[in-house]
């Protein structure tokens, strides 16, 4: 063995990493037939030989990985690496496989029966008798144990074999079934699984003697006379096989399981041809299946049974490429399945390999070695080896030697017997076969040894990580109630300040629900002012709008007023303006003629004094009047307005008043009569117009008002003081 290959099996998980070596190491042996590979030609192995090679396709399950396998005729089939798959060749992105035939996933058992075995079931019998070996072969859940067993409604190859025998053997032959199963290299009798008196399982050996005979001494023969029989049988003896769910596949056979179908002469009780079905466990990546403890250690059993299974097929196939080299060792005895049917592999009968594999692109690499290796056995010939050379039975031939042997021993003691140049030769080839068996038993022993250490190294680090498990769930444990303790005491504290609050709690409740509602309303109040603020925005606006026209109209209508009575105001400013100086005028006139007429009274020395004469006067003003008629009531208003009614009475005095006055004065009558008029302007002098004067002017005297006259000249001064 090599130091790689120790390694490998010293650590489980580099098991993986064997199987792919081995793959490519097979890769290269590639021989015989060209076929097309994406476009290009290449050389396949398609060779068709003894041993006859099924590829069975199981139906994909309902997953969302796509098919990476489709038939490409009835012989072929093309598997293409899935996308961005890591580590193929471009030009081994897809590869055509030639097998003895290809059944499709539909294929039922029955179908797959009737083509492909029941021929040879019945070549089993008279006169043929020869003797069939079966493999189902494949990566685990592609349907292996399925196309053995079956189930009620589809039975499986092995039933529908017991079928037809029995329908179809004669009287002379009579039919025995023996079941074994090889577990963890280890063989169990399955129709006798425990020694007597013991429930530990009975393992067996198996034994090969210089002419290629194989068998398993004690191996129980179960004679079964009907179909119903050996079917009861099969189903006590399959009952032992070892199963458990595993990550891909939840019935996983976890080990090769062989039942012999032998047939006899039911006379002579010689063996005449034996039919064997071989299902192996199916190989598996640990990756994959999540495997530990006892499965992984099944797992390393299988897997490594099964190199041994691809490593025999590298050597035959290259011993049959190469027969003019010196042969290469065919390591059968290193696993126990392929040293008990050494000789199937030799070519010895018609042998079928039947290679179930899964269309899933998820499986690719898996089936990638499978294809490989079964390409390998497609070119494999038959050879004239014994037909019954397959019972893994003990021979009665065999048995009446080994009973011979022990004989010419105790014989010899007595005498030396004389060994002829054949026997010579046939007891050293039993010698060399016995050597080599020895190495090959040592090899087993080592390789069981290297096994053994790896499932230490595996159960050692199995201790150590549940040592650590067990130190880290101490931890959280103390961790944990430590935390818990913690959360106690905070939750007391808690609970402590949580009473003493309880009142202010329920208090501070109230107001957030107060103030919750304080908020409520808050808002809605807010909401209402701000409709209202719209509201009489919009009606200011509204207002100021109408404010704005209506102002603007007086304005303009004010405007006009004013304008107009600016206009009539100075209409009649300047009709006061000419009235005023129609008057001023008249008053002028007025004045002349007073002084006119004072002159000419003066002049004429008159003996009634007209000063103080309101009669006089009148007369005076009556004349003037009648010269310059006017409307004098309106006139003396407007003079009044203007000031100018203010007549200086001096104008009506005397031109030398002091003269007059004297005489007056010197005149009692006169000074008696004298109008308070005059004589108010006599104080006038002193006091210059001074009003009572002026009214009793209006009033006049009593004499005055006597008259016509003299009332109406008072009515007119009354009127200009108004
Ligand atoms: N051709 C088929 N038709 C219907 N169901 C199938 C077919 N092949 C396989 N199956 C189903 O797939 C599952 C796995 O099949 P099976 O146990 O026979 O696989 P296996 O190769 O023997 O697996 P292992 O190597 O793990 O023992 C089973 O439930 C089986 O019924």
């Amino acid at each position: 063995m090599t130091r790689k290959s120790r390694n490998s099996i010293l650590k489980p998980r580099k098991l993986e990493e064997m199987f792919d070596s081995l793959s490519e190491d097979e890769a290269e042996t590639e021989v015989d037939v060209e076929v097309d590979v994406g476009g290009k030609r290449k050389r396949e192995s398609t060779v068709p030989g003894k041993m006859e090679v099924l590829l069975r396709i199981r139906p994909t399950p309902q997953e969302s990985y796509p098919e990476c396998i489709h038939a490409t005729g009835p012989n072929s089939i093309a598997i293409s690496a899935p996308e961005n798959h890591m580590g193929t060749k471009n030009a081994e992105k897809s590869r055509i496989f030639a097998f003895s035939k290809v059944l499709q996933a539909e294929t039922t058992n029955r179908q797959l029966f009737t083509k492909q075995f029941s021929q040879r079931v019945n070549n089993t019998l008279l006169p043929t008798s020869e003797s069939l070996v079966v493999f189902a072969y494949g990566i685990t859940a592609t349907g292996k144990t399925h196309s053995m067993e079956g189930t009620r409604d589809d039975p499986g190859i092995i039933p529908q074999t017991i079928q037809l025998l029995f329908h179809n053997k004669t009287n002379e032959e009579e039919v025995s079934i023996s079941m074994y199963e090889i577990y963890n290299e280890n063989l169990y009798d399955m129709l006798n699984y425990t020694a007597a008196g013991s429930a530990k399982p009975r393992s067996l050996k198996l034994k090969e003697d210089g002419s290629g005979q194989i068998w398993i001494p004690g191996l129980s023969q179960n004679l079964v006379e009907t179909a119903e029989e050996a079917r009861q049988t099969l189903i006590n003896g399959l009952g032992y096989r070892k199963h458990a769910a595993t990550g891909m596949n939840k019935k996983s056979s976890r080990s090769h399981a062989v039942v012999m179908i032998n047939i006899r002469n039911s006379v002579t009780k010689e063996w005449q041809s034996s039919i064997s079905f071989i299902d192996l466990a199916g190989s598996e990546r640990q990756t994959r299946t999540g495997n530990d403890g006892i499965r992984l250690k099944e797992s390393v059993a299988i897997n490594s049974s099964l190199m041994t299974l691809g490593r025999c097929l590298k050597a035959l196939r290259w011993n049959h490429d190469n027969k003019q080299r010196r042969k290469k060792h065919v390591p059968f005895r290193q696993a126990k399945i392929t040293h008990a049917f050494k000789n199937a592999f030799l070519g010895s009968g018609s042998t079928v390999l039947m290679v179930n594999v899964s269309a899933s692109a998820r499986d690719y690499d898996e089936t990638v070695h499978v294809l490989k290796y079964a390409s390998l056995a497609t070119a494999l010939p038959c050879s004239s080896q014994p037909k019954n050379a397959l019972m893994n039975i003990e021979p009665a031939a065999k048995r009446q030697k080994e009973t011979a042997t022990a004989k010419t021993e105790s014989d010899s003691r007595a005498e030396p017997a004389y060994v002829s140049p054949q026997q010579d030769e046939s007891e050293l080839f039993e010698e060399n076969e016995e050597l080599n068996d020895e190495i090959d038993r040592l090899k087993s022993e080592l390789f069981e040894s290297e096994r053994r250490a790896a499932e230490m190294e595996a159960r050692i680090r199995e201790e150590v990580a549940e040592e650590m498990s067990e130190l880290l769930r101490e931890m959280e444990k103390s961790y944990h109630t430590r935390l818990e303790a913690e959360v106690t005491a905070a939750r007391n504290a808690a609970s402590a300040v949580g009473n003493t609050s309880k009142g202010a709690m329920a208090e501070m409740k109230e107001l957030k629900e107060e103030l919750k509602q304080a908020e409520l309303e808050l808002s809605s109040a807010k909401g209402e002012i701000e409709t209202i603020q719209r509201a009489n925005e919009e009606n200011e606006h509204a207002l100021v709008d109408s404010f704005k026209s209506l102002l603007e109209e007086e304005t303009t209508q004010l405007k006009a007023n004013a304008a107009m009575e600016k206009e009539t105001l100075e209409l009649q400013l300047d009709r006061q303006r000419q009235e005023n100086e129609e008057l001023r005028l008249r008053l002028k006139r007025m004045k002349e003629a007073t002084r006119a007429a004072l002159r000419r009274y003066n002049a004429n020395m008159s003996p009634t004094p007209l000063l103080g004469s309101p009669l006089a006067l009148s007369n005076l003003l009556v004349e003037s009047e009648k010269e310059h008629p006017s409307s004098v009531g309106e006139k003396e208003a407007s003079q009044q307005q203007d000031g100018e009614y203010d007549v200086d009475m001096s104008d009506f005095v005397i031109k030398n008043p002091s003269a007059s006055l004297s005489e007056n004065e010197n005149n009692p009558a006169q000074k008696e009569n004298l109008p308070a008029a005059a004589q108010d302007a006599k104080k006038g002098k002193k006091k210059k117009k001074k009003r009572p004067a002026t009214s009793q002017l209006a009033h006049g005297t009593p004499v005055a008002r006597r008259t016509r006259a003299g009332r109406r000249a008072c009515a007119a001064i009354e009127n200009v003081r108004v």
